[in-house]
């Protein structure tokens, strides 16, 4: 048997529009390993829903193969699907129900003991309002309803497209928590999202994409790499002074508002240094821990530090990068993140 929750090997879907054919999953290579939270992350537009949606059998693939629970999809899906829970759009609700009425009317219909509805208010903590309506329910509580409802049939595999959209910090915490509790329960969750930092908190494995290709994959601390990546940022009372002098040294660096982050420096003493030598004084100089934001430019931009991560992959080695700037060039951020905590 299949160590895996979820396989996919050269996986592609392109879509056909009046501009011509769209990348949707260009040859997609993903192992969700079992158990546990994974963090299927990439930005807007990378293929984490065409990919979801195909593994569940609502978009057809073009070619390449996929595999749930070591069952080849879509021909095997109905012996799988049972296994299988899935937000991937917001789900209906009675709004004058209860969450309660809610979930036993929805385990009446796909025939899962009632009792169940109790466990999974628990699982999802909602036990304290189950039997308040649902209209009255903040957005964090509607979509925990949305899992709990996932979690009637007690899926094996849980499957969410962003599930935290839309949600203020207590709820996308609520959610993150539901989140982590079922993967300590022994279940695989694959959770997908845009944000970085999100996942990072709660996923124990990730796999990163871009433009419909895996970037890299691996333990959360593999791919950040603890000795992997570092980071300085640098403000200077001249940035655009100070990006010459960088350039010229051959630093790679990029805006980070008002200051400059410079990559793959050892020793930061180095720049101050060379700002120094050339009338420029630094004001501020902190070393950043390297986070998946970073991760996520260094792949993307084709900017990477030039190994793999340890115990990671890094599967953009192998493959073309995305066009990439030429290196000293200030990156533009393409992903939403704040700064490194
Ligand atoms: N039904 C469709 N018709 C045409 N193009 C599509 C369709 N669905 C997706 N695409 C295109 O395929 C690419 C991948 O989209 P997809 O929704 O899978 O990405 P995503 O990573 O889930 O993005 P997001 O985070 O915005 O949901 C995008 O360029 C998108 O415009």
């Amino acid at each position: 048997m299949s160590e895996l929750a979820i396989e996919t090997t050269a996986l592609r879907r392109t879509y056909r529009g009046r501009g011509g054919a769209r990348v949707g999953v260009e040859g997609l290579d993903l192992r969700v390993p079992q158990g546990g939270v994974h963090g299927f992350l990439g930005p807007n537009g990378s293929g984490k829903t065409t990919t979801i949606r195909m593994l569940l059998g609502l978009v057809r693939a073009e070619s390449g193969s996929m595999r749930i629970f070591g069952q080849e999809i879509p021909a095997r899906l109905p012996d799988v699907i049972g296994r299988v829970g899935a937000i991937v759009e917001s789900p209906k609700f009675f709004p004058t129900f209860s969450g309660r009425r809610n979930l036993e009317l929805l385990a009446g219909a796909i025939g899962a003991p009632r009792a169940r509805v109790g466990e999974v208010l628990e699982s999802t903590g909602l036990a304290d309002r189950g039997r308040d309506r649902y209209k009255g329910y903040s957005l964090g509580m509607k979509q925990r309803l949305a899992i709990a409802a996932t979690l009637l049939k007690s899926p094996d595999l849980l499957i969410f497209d962003e599930p935290t959209n839309g949600l203020d910090p207590a709820g996308i915490r609520e959610i993150r928590e539901t989140m982590r509790r079922l993967g300590e329960e022994g279940r695989t969750v694959l959770v997908s999202s845009h944000i970085l930092a999100e996942v990072e908190q709660v996923a124990d494995t990730v796999s990163i994409i871009g433009r419909g290709r895996l970037l890299a994959e691996g333990r959360v601390n593999d791919v950040i790499g603890e000795r992997g990546i570092t980071a300085v940022r640098v403000g200077v009372p001249d940035p655009a002074a100070a990006a010459a002098v960088l350039t010229a040294a051959g630093l790679r660096f990029r805006p980070d508002g008002p200051a400059l982050r410079v990559r793959g420096v050892e020793d930061p003493a180095r720049i101050t240094e060379l700002l120094a030598r050339a009338g420029i004084y630094v004001r501020e100089l902190t070393p950043l821990r390297a986070d998946l934001e970073q991760v996520f430019l260094d792949l993307t931009t084709g900017e990477g530090p030039g190994q793999t991560p340890p115990g990671g992959r890094h599967a953009g080695a192998d493959r073309s990068p995305p066009a990439a700037p030429p290196l000293g060039e200030p990156v533009p951020a393409t992903v939403e993140g704040g700064e490194p905590r």
